[in-house]
């Protein structure tokens, strides 16, 4: 049989899983707080920046949401994170991507304070997850290891294949399951667009980790008996229903399940993850900005 793996229910157990830390933070007096900035008119930019203040609202961290205006000079957002950066009482500061094209992305990740950054994109957060002594690891990334504990996947020793090498998704996933813990101590092979022969590399693969953006490349045929399938394609196609589009992942679902020996959903799979992250990374960001030492789940 295989397991489908549930990143809503596993969601919720870390939202109710923070409760502690709450309580510890409410006991000194302290309300974790997150600012989001979205600069983009992209209806799925704007879900996602709304789900994200629904799950704050559900465990208690208070949202300030800050949005402009897509075709505003790239100063006033370099403005609007200077100002999140001087305010004591927010403790973490996520800047929605993409952003318009004349914005500097990079820029952007080096001017938020580190000490704020929960979706952990900063150069000095990313140096310290490469050298083994992370601060806030990427959320998706961290979501996905909660998700591999939670259906009891042992990563050591195993032949780990990460599809994509973004700075967000695939290249932290690939230093998370090769550092030198409990729940890394894979053998690791990152695959990109120039990847020569793709499908040998994922039939030799006891994990794969499809983060490629391209709807449902990865089948059945591609995939060794019992494998583990994590798939963070999120892709909107087209469809005639009343929405006028469905997610659909990397992994072509059906095929792939055959297959595999555990396998997660998309929709509710990793994207819920990836929000219930991001939450736990603000309540460390509180404790730690508020010198309140919190047990997180
Ligand atoms: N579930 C979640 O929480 C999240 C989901 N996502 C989703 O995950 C997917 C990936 O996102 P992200 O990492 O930001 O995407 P990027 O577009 O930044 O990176 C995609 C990567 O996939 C590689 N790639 C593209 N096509 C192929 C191919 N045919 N074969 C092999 N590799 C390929 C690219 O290679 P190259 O470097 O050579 O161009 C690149 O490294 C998207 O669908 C996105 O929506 C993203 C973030 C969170
Ligand atoms: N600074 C920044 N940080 C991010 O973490 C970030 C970002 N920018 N830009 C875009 C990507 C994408 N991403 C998703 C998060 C949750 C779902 C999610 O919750 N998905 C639901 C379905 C959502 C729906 O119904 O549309 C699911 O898979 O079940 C999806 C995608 C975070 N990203």
């Amino acid at each position: 049989m295989t397991d489908i793996i549930d990143g809503n229910a596993v969601a919720a157990e870390v939202r109710t899983g923070l409760a502690d830390a709450m309580d510890s933070l409410a006991d000194a007096g302290a309300t974790p707080c997150l600012a989001t900035v979205l600069m983009s008119d992209d209806p799925a930019s704007e879900t996602y920046v709304s789900m994200k203040h629904n799950d704050c609202e559900e465990v208690g961290i208070e949202a300030r949401d800050y949005e402009l205006d897509p075709e505003a000079p790239a100063d006033e957002l370099y403005a609007t994170i200077d100002e999140l950066n001087a305010d004591p009482s927010v403790h973490g500061i996520l800047v929605q991507m993409p952003l318009p094209d004349h914005v500097d992305e990079r820029e952007v990740l080096r001017r938020v304070d580190p000490a704020k950054d929960v979706d952990g994109f900063h150069p000095e957060n990313v140096g310290r997850l490469v050298a083994g002594h992370p601060r806030y690891k990427p959320c998706t990334p961290h979501g996905i290891q909660k998700l591999l504990a939670s259906a009891d996947v042992d990563t050591e020793g195993a032949d780990a294949v990460v599809v994509g090498r973004s700075n967000i998704v695939g290249k932290p996933m690939a230093n998370l399951l090769l550092q030198k813990s409990e729940t890394g101590n894979a053998t690791v092979t990152v695959c990109h667009s120039r990847t020569a022969d793709l499908a040998a590399k994922t039939r030799a693969a006891d994990i794969v980790v499809a983060a490629a953006g391209v709807p449902e490349m990865i089948d059945g045929e591609m995939l060794s008996e019992g494998c583990v399938v994590i798939d963070v394609g999120i892709n909107r196609v087209e469809t005639d229903t009343e929405k006028g589009y469905e997610l659909v992942g990397d992994v072509e679902y059906e095929s792939a399940k055959e297959k595999a020996g555990a396998i997660t959903p998309v929709p509710g799979g990793v994207g819920p993850m990836t929000r219930a992250m991001l939450l736990w990374n603000t309540v460390k960001a509180a404790g730690d900005a508020e010198g309140v030492a919190v047990d997180l789940p």
